[in-house]
């Protein structure tokens, strides 16, 4: 373990180390054993380092030193910014390497990764680029390199893995993305072999006629014949090349169309009913790997038994349910909401079906739902764990008074981004969030506002025994009554209409949000000028109560719709 005085694994920690002086995430990564218990992020096995986990660290710089780890298992370090290559590796570089997340960086250069026991490898949302061809990865399981900018043709046995695998690159082809299009072969063989000719010596265009005929001179010169026969041939080689291309246009035309066309296909309104059809399949397939757990993009590796292996620290428990954040084998975090019996009893077809649409919803201001499991009794949703906490958090919390203005701002910004959205999504019904409230706004690794738990409540048996029937509480009183330490609880921000049995709407939502938007302007004013943020000034705070007020309007068709909030909070941007 220990060679020329020192930890083996140490330097290449170190060099990695060096590329962030100042991260909070590395500051316990002193003294000079890695070993040792106290650097976060370093599991180790027999005293040697076999697993990094950095993921959401804010690290820039490369990752190749922590490649040169040479009993690596596991690395992840996703969500960062680092930059650079990834080094090429094989069993000789990294023979115990079984999962590579390095997902949500900057990373570029080619994917040279030889690594038989590789069982993980999610390189999504980054800069690489090149083909796959330098990929051996037989054992793969989980697979991600979308959003990239690879092209070439996908083959062998990485086209066992679903399209969201591939997608975003600048010119994936095959399987299971569509046929790749071979300008050459569009014309077969005997195209490419006029192709070779044209690009011939005249010399070997010669020895090509004379190999075919025997119409060259005795004299090596060219008779009238053999020019006549050369410009013939270069006549017929050009239209063929002119054929050719645009047979490769014509083609390149039409599939870009179909591409776009199923694209529009999946992105469009589905009905219920059609989007079962169109899923079927495909969730199948995915149910059984996941053993029970039907996956979404982005959670393909998710597995219910090491979800329920996972330890877990619970986050904190409201009217649907508790709420868990879980550490995968991998390394992996993720949010586990555990659903209440209570409000949940039972299967229901047409929560399976929002879930499943839910999964599908990905913006920089929501949460993404990675998977979702809904058997024997157990519903479990699989979001992504964000560390930054909640709007709830930081309004009520002990640091509430360092959210300045502007910070209030781009949150609530962000959120009604998020929100509308979830709007505007293409589904029939339209999708409807039905808990707007700050413990489900939550921040990202960046401070982004992210608005989570769409449409969960909407299928809740009993919730409607926790709103107060009629006269409820007008967002003055409530307002106040937050203010005193009372706390808003859920009906608070539940609309007026929703108290008499009615269902929750695309409107009731615009309430909500009008009910936490007044919050966040109003709350803790003392605090500001302790934060150093302030507000920003009374017409500034005027017209945020405006909007406030308009999207808090008792009668439902009279408030805004989100899109028209966001114009409106556009104003103050
Ligand atoms: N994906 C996540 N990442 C990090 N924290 C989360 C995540 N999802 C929820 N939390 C936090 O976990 C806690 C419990 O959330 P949970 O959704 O169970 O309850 P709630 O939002 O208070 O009530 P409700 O049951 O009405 O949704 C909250 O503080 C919430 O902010």
């Amino acid at each position: 373990e220990v060679a020329n005085g020192g930890h083996q694994d140490l330097p290449p920690l170190l060099s990695f180390k060096a590329y962030n002086p100042s991260a909070t995430a590395l500051e316990s990564w002193v003294g000079g054993n890695p070993c040792s218990g106290s650097w976060i992020g370093v599991r180790c096995n027999r005293a040697r380092v076999v697993g990094v986990f950095l993921d959401n660290a804010s690290l820039v710089g490369s990752v190749a030193p922590l490649l040169e780890l040479t009993q690596l298992s596991v690395l992840t370090i996703r969500r960062n910014s680092l930059s650079g290559r990834l080094p090429p590796l094989d069993n000789s570089t990294s023979p115990r390497l079984t999962h590579l997340l390095v997902s949500h960086n900057r990373l570029s250069g080619d994917l040279r990764l030889s690594l038989p026991s590789l069982v993980t490898l999610r390189a999504e949302h980054n800069g690489f680029h090149g083909g796959l061809q330098a990929l051996r990865v037989p054992l793969l399981r989980s697979f991600n390199v979308s959003r990239n900018k690879l092209d070439g043709e996908i083959s062998g046995d990485l086209s066992r893995f679903p399209s969201s695998s591939f997608g975003g690159n600048l010119a994936l082809c095959g399987l299971p993305l569509p046929r790749c299009v071979h300008a050459y072969n569009a014309l077969g063989d005997s195209s490419s072999n006029a192709t070779t000719n044209i690009s011939q010596s005249p010399t070997a265009a010669m020895d090509t006629i004379s190999g075919s005929s025997s119409i060259s001179s005795g004299n090596g010169g060219l008779s009238k014949l053999s020019v006549t026969a050369l410009m013939a041939t270069g006549i017929g080689n050009a239209v063929l090349i002119l054929v050719s291309v645009a047979i490769s246009v014509a083609m390149f035309v039409y599939m870009r169309r179909k591409l776009r066309c199923r694209k529009d296909a999946s992105d469009a309104a589905l009905s219920f009913e059609e989007e079962d059809k169109v899923r079927n399949g495909e969730e199948k397939a995915q149910k059984s790997g996941g053993g029970g757990l039907v996956c979404f993009e982005g959670g393909e590796e998710l597995r219910l038994e090491s979800l329920l292996k996972a330890s877990a620290e619970v986050l904190g428990k409201g009217v649907s349910g508790s709420t868990y954040k879980a550490v995968l084998e991998d390394g992996v975090v993720v949010a586990v909401k555990r659903l209440s019996a209570l409000q949940f009893p039972g299967r229901s077809k047409a929560f399976d079906r929002h879930m499943r649409l839910a999964g599908r919803l990905r913006h920089r201001h929501v949460v993404s739902l990675r998977g979702y499991c809904n058997s024997n009794g157990e519903r479990l949703l699989v979001y992504d764990y964000l560390p930054n906490g909640s709007l709830q958090s930081l309004l009520h919390g002990s640091n509430g008074a360092s959210l300045d203005w502007a910070a209030r701002k781009a949150i609530l910004f962000g959120a009604a981004q998020g929100l509308n959205y979830i709007h505007t999504f293409p589904a029939r019904p339209a999708l409807v969030h039905a808990n707007v409230k700050p413990s489900n706004i939550l921040l990202d690794e960046h401070g982004a506002a992210c608005v989570s738990e769409c449409g969960v409540m909407r299928y809740a048996a009993n919730i409607q025994q926790s709103i107060p029937q009629p006269p409820r509480c007008p967002p003055e009183l409530f307002l106040d009554r937050v203010a005193a330490g009372g706390g808003g609880g859920w009906h608070g921000y539940a609309a007026p209409e929703l108290a008499s049995g009615a269902r929750a709407t695309q409107e009731s939502d615009v309430y909500s949000f009008g009910m936490v938007l007044l919050e966040v302007v109003t709350a803790d004013k003392a605090g500001d000028g302790d934060g150093g943020g302030g507000n920003g000034g009374e017409e500034e705070t005027m017209g945020w109560v405006k909007i406030g007020m308009l999207c808090t309007a008792e009668a439902p068709e009279e408030r805004p719709r989100m899109a028209q909030v966001l114009a409106m909070m556009g104003e103050f941007m």
